[in-house]
């Protein structure tokens, strides 16, 4: 990263008036448990992508009020004087566990798990969430439309319609976390590392006087990156032959072979079948078809099965807004306090909506991988304390319905949070963005494709060990709600 921001007060107001409140009740070094977890996959999927961690570990380390912070606050008039001189020392001091970027996450287990005082730990929330929600939400989203495209590379577009400056950044970053071969993005290459490149506006043609003129222009000025935009008069009568000749006239003098034209609108899979065949009868069989305009999974599915020529996407807006479904909804619940004497104290949110009730207590996730079919079998949650051994063969029940059962032998156990922060400390290295990229990829083809498809995807199985199930049973049970 080039530069630090700091985030501190990009808080919610209520965070503020919390913490000044735990301050002055004595409550301020309590140590509470909280967690984030999610409860619907967006676009009805089968699975979702954690994404936006090293943005909360750059946030965590660099947290600090300063003395404008301290003044404004002041202002406001509501926080006591002792509080605001307690934020000019304030650091994290806590515990962060949490699941690496770029692995598949399910509704309702946690994605990361905060054990610190309860200022700090109520205080991270707001920024925190933003930035799993928000790069959870274009990974997912990406994702979809890379698997969408069977193999063919998928670049990011969209900076130019994002939702702010972040929203382009960020967004560039979860895209090629899970899966996009890179980014029209050159600020998100600089900064995170995933690859810029593109093609050329419509403007670069209108600027010449005639098409050809601006296609042999480019083709000498980039022989070997040359992707010619055909769409901005007419593409088979004017575009593609005008392609042709600059890439016969121009590159194939060279030995240069490796070309490509874009398509940019009309329909996709006639324009790219007529296409194909006018490069193909002038021998460029290695030109490739990269099409785009307002692209998502949905389309480019549907020209693959219309048989479309099409042999890379760019995708803009519906990706980088994740226009479909543009909330995350991840949310940070308080799942336990310590008593001060070491007892970890379960705490319980109850909701109507038997989904909306919490997983109570202090947890760890494990994802149960079959040693036969190497896939991924379901997740368990577990108390903290719990170890689940996969020498043995293991019974789950569904939570809900508890008298569906199964029995899971000749499995590996993995732990799925990872220890980021001890007592404010960093622990943990984060990989390159590039290994995060392979490791989406890997974890991704654990998963069978029945949860993968996008529609009714099959419901994978996130259970409750005995253990953390009757502590959720006793304190529904003691709020009247067994
Ligand atoms: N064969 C196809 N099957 C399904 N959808 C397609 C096909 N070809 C193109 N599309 C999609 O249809 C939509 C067409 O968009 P639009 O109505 O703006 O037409 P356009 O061709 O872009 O027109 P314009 O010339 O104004 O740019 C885009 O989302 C595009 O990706
Ligand atoms: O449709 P999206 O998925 O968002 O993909 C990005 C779009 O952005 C560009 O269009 P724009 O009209 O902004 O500029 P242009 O003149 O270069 O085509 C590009 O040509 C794509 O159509
Ligand atoms: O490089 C491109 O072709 C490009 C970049 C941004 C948006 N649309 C297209």
């Amino acid at each position: 990263m080039k530069s630090h921001m700091n985030y501190t007060m990009l808080c919610d107001f209520y965070e503020l008036t919390m913490g000044n409140g735990y301050f002055q009740s004595g409550m301020a070094d309590q140590i509470c448990y909280f967690d984030v977890f999610f409860r619907n996959v967006p676009d009805g999927g089968g699975f979702a992508i954690a994404a936006g961690l090293e943005q909360i570990i750059d946030y965590i380390e660099n947290l600090c009020f300063d003395e404008e912070d301290i003044a404004y606050l002041r202002k406001k008039g509501v926080f006591c004087e002792e509080f605001l001189e307690y934020l000019r020392n304030f650091r994290f001091t806590g515990d962060i566990w949490a699941v690496p970027e770029g692995t598949p996450i399910f509704p309702r287990e946690p994605i990361l798990t905060v054990r610190a005082p309860a200022i700090e730990a109520q205080f991270i929330e707001t920024y925190l969430l933003l930035n799993l929600n928000h790069q959870s939400l274009i990974a997912t989203k990406s994702n979809r439309i890379v698997r969408s495209a069977q193999g063919r590379p998928v670049s990011e577009f969209g900076s130019r319609r994002a939702q702010g400056t972040d929203g382009a950044l960020l967004g560039a970053r979860a895209s090629y976390i899970a899966g996009c071969a890179g980014t029209a993005c050159t600020l998100a290459d600089e900064l995170y590392g995933s690859p810029a490149g593109g093609t050329m506006a419509h403007s670069w043609v209108q600027m010449f006087p005639d098409e050809y003129t601006a296609f042999k222009t480019y083709c000498e000025l980039y022989p070997h990156s040359a992707t010619l935009l055909v769409d901005t008069y007419n593409v088979l009568k004017s575009g593609v032959p005008n392609a042709i000749r600059a890439f016969k006239e121009v590159l194939l003098p060279k030995g240069i072979t490796n070309c490509a034209i874009r398509l940019d609108s009309g329909d996709l899979t006639y324009l790219s079948c007529k296409a194909r065949q006018m490069l193909d009868e002038a021998g460029l069989t290695e030109c490739k078809i990269v099409a785009s305009n307002s692209l998502d999974e949905y389309i480019i599915r549907d020209l693959l099965l219309q048989g479309a020529k099409i042999d890379s996407f760019g995708v803009g807006e519906r990706l980088i807004t994740s226009k479909s479904e543009p909330v995350f909804g991840g949310v940070y619940k308080l799942a336990a306090v310590e008593d001060g004497e070491g007892h970890i104290i379960p705490k319980i949110k109850i909701s109507e909506n038997p989904a909306k009730i919490t997983n109570p207590h202090f947890k760890k996730v494990y994802r149960l991988v079959s040693r036969y079919s190497g896939k991924a079998l379901a997740d368990l949650i577990t108390l903290y304390d719990e170890t689940v051994d996969d020498s043995r063969p293991l019974e789950l029940f569904d939570p809900d319905a508890t008298w569906k059962r199964k029995t899971f032998t000749d499995f590996e156990a993995k732990e799925l949070l990872v220890p980021i922060f001890r007592n404010g400390k960093l622990v943990y290295q984060s990989p390159t963005i590039t290994e995060m990229r392979a490791y989406c990829a890997a974890q991704i083809d654990l998963l069978w494709d029945e949860v993968k498809r996008f529609e009714n995807p099959h419901n994978y199985y996130v259970d409750l060990s005995q253990k953390l199930w009757d502590i959720k049973q006793a304190l529904l049970k003691e709020q009247g709600r067994e």
